[in-house]
């Protein structure tokens, strides 16, 4: 290829509604697209990157992130496009990146984003297409608050009906039915720990007929009113402590919290209960897991970080009551103190990769 002519690299818009998946799906395309090389573009929404931090060290350089809102409300391309020049830059007259997968927020509004790639001025990308994550076991009821979840489905090119292993088959053959007569034209296919085959996002080497469904005027169509954002209905916290997390209180707030607290993502450290692990937390409705994982030993701080994403939620009272839950006590004469952390740590040979 000359350079005149440089390859043009793909980029996949992933999205999905609050943890559906997305971080997973993106880490099992990493693990496994063999020799294709991925560039990805996270997209937290709050101040503190825990999707970036799940993603970071799986690609090195060639993860960037776009912190602290949600990008499909930047006022025009401009910023994304920054991103976009930084990946495909070429390294000593090689192109380093084969395809471009940007994780949305789980509140991003998918149409926006798949304009902003539409209308972005790199030379080098093309738009690679939608790629939806549904969560099948949650389905029902994030269609029944969100009807605009659907739209979104609309869009997609694929689907990816993911935590099959949270319903029985009967109820995946429902879900996967009903994510069928919404998707209209996209594939979707049924997935366990987001594990697709990448052939299925990287196959796509989008021309015309792609676009042919969701083109740049239809985006641009000025006879539909512009969809209410579903981040304006969420709101955040961030919490980092440097003291560790007592456990048992901790326990006590993720068990007592409300329904409107829908997503809660980060680290926590329980000190001298567990000196060795972090703790990677993740809710998403009323599901809960833990994963511990030895601390990076690289000298940086021991910190408890955390998102906490809702709908109608006290902010200040959620912060102050994470601040509670903070302890600087030796933990150590109380054995049992993890206990009901331990209830949620799943085997995790059963899991992921
Ligand atoms: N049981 C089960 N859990 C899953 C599956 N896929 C992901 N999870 C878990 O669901 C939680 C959320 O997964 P993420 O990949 O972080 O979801 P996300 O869509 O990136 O989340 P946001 O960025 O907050 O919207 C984590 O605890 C995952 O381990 C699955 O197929 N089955």
């Amino acid at each position: 290829m000359s350079k005149a002519n440089p390859p043009q690299i793909p980029v996949v818009v992933l999205a999905g509604f609050l943890g559906s998946g997305k971080t997973t799906v993106l880490n099992h395309l990493l693990h496994h697209s063999a020799g294709t090389r991925i560039g990805a573009i996270v997209n937290d929404f709050g101040a503190i990157e825990i999707d970036a931090m799940a993603v970071a060290g799986q690609l090195g350089d060639s993860t960037v992130s776009l912190g602290n809102g949600c990008l499909c409300c930047a006022v025009d391309a401009s910023e994304l496009d920054v991103y976009l020049d930084k990946l495909t830059r070429p390294v000593n007259d090689v192109h380093a990146i084969d395809v471009i997968v940007i994780e949305a927020s789980g509140i991003a509004e998918p149409q926006e984003l798949v304009r902003m790639v539409l209308a972005s001025e790199n030379p080098r990308i093309v738009y690679g297409g939608l790629v939806e994550v549904v969560d099948a076991a949650e389905f029902d009821a994030t269609r029944e608050k969100h009807p605009e979840v659907t739209r979104h489905l609309g869009l997609a090119d694929l689907v990816v009906v993911n935590k099959g292993d949270r319903v029985d088959e009967a109820e995946r053959e429902r879900v996967l039915g009903a994510v069928r007569a919404a998707a209209e034209s996209a594939a979707v296919v049924s997935a366990s720990y987001g594990r697709v085959d990448p052939e299925m996002l990287f196959d796509c080497r989008p021309g015309e007929e792609r676009i042919g469904q969701l083109s740049f005027d239809d985006l641009h169509r000025h006879d539909t009113p512009e969809p209410a954002h579903l981040h304006d209905a969420y709101e955040s916290v961030d919490f980092t402590a440097e003291v560790p997390m007592d456990p048992r209180r901790l326990m006590a707030f993720l068990d007592s919290r409300s329904e409107g607290l829908y997503r809660i993502k980060g680290y926590v450290d329980f000190g001298a209960a567990d000196p060795r692990n972090r703790y990677a937390v993740h809710a998403v409705g009323r599901f809960l897991r833990f994963y511990p994982e030895p601390w990076p030993g690289d000298g940086s701080p021991r910190l408890t970080q955390l998102v906490l994403i809702g709908a109608g939620v006290d902010t200040e009272a959620l912060d102050r009551e994470l601040a509670a839950c903070t302890s600087d006590a030796p933990h150590t004469a109380d054995e049992h103190s993890m206990w009901g952390v331990l209830r949620y740590v799943q085997d995790t040979e059963t899991e992921g990769f």
